[in-house]
């Protein structure tokens, strides 16, 4: 009773509370808590830099961007800009020299198995063991995942019939084509149902309508809070694509945002994303 009377004489930022080792009611100034963390399904790249052993200059340097859930991003740069060394790096294939990897809070050295259960991975070339069949394959990975026998079944019917490659999964993976072999991978990767999916160069061997169905897929999968990272050299489908573009070469990042703000930072008369991309990669910076 006492204590409520004596609240209605408080602050608002102020609240009463019982000592119990003097058995006295005392006044407290409540703080703002801000926990200086991340957003849910956020990656983020911090300070990233790795050099190969024989190289001049660092493959990738000091490469720091963050991508919240739901986005789609992509990676363009020239040949040897450093992609593939930093998707490598962020499926943990290549250890960093130098800066942290974060997906959902989860630190990629600190915390990797947490780390790499929620990431899906597409190689620019993927790598089977051929005499198994489709089928074999996908349910290795399921296994391995620990994905639930009705789940597994469900999700592979889905995504083998949305990919048309169902009728072939009973063919050894000897007998597929490179764009079947692709879209094995893309299978595989999105069985265990990761938040964040990371793909190289996925569109190489696609004929158009496994390219248009995969872009879909992609978007499906964004929309539903997921976040996927993928490079490529098709500027178009980037532009189509992607909500946020990252722009490497040697090695730095030159550019990390919205197409639309790139544009507005170079100003009129570039309306096409490779003209932007050729004029900042030559310039080697933004002006
Ligand atoms: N295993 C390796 N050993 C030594 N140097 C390497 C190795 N892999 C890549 N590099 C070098 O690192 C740099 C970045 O290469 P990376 O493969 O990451 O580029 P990329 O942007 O993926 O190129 P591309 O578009 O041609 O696939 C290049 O200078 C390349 O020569």
């Amino acid at each position: 009773m006492k204590y409520a009377v004596l609240s209605e004489n408080i602050p608002n930022n102020h609240e009463l509370i019982f000592n119990k080792t003097n058995s006295k009611i005392i006044e407290i100034e409540l703080v703002k808590v801000i926990i200086p963390f991340y957003t849910a399904g956020m990656l983020e790249c911090k300070h990233l830099t790795k050099r190969y052993g024989n190289q001049k200059r660092n493959a990738v340097d000091d490469l720091s961007l963050s991508i919240g859930s739901g986005q789609i991003f992509g990676f363009l740069g020239p040949n040897g800009a450093g992609k593939s060394t930093t998707i490598k790096m962020l499926v943990g294939l290549l250890t960093a020299d130098q800066g942290a990897i974060l997906f959902d809070g989860k630190d990629s050295k600190t915390d990797a198995l947490s780390y790499k259960q929620n990431i899906g991975y597409v190689p620019d070339e993927p790598v089977f063991y051929e005499r198994m069949t489709g089928m074999e394959h996908l349910s290795f990975i399921a296994d391995i995942y620990e994905v639930e026998q009705t789940i597994r079944k469900e999700r592979i019917e889905t995504l083998a019939k949305t990919l048309l490659l169902y009728d072939a999964l009973s063919d050894q993976i000897s007998s597929y084509s490179h764009g079947m072999k692709q879209k094995l991978s893309v299978i595989a990767a999105l069985l265990p149902s990761p938040k964040l999916l990371i793909l190289d160069e996925p569109m190489v061997g696609l004929d158009p309508k496994a390219s248009y169905i995969l872009k879909q897929l992609l978007k499906d999968y964004a929309q539903a809070g997921n976040t996927v990272f993928f490079s490529t050299h098709v500027l178009e489908v980037a532009q189509q694509l992607c909500d946020t573009l990252g722009i490497i070469s040697k090695g730095k990042l030159l550019y990390s945002g919205t197409f639309e703000a790139l544009q507005a930072k170079k100003g009129e008369g570039t309306e096409n994303l490779e003209q932007l991309f050729l004029e900042l990669t030559e310039e080697g910076k933004l002006s």
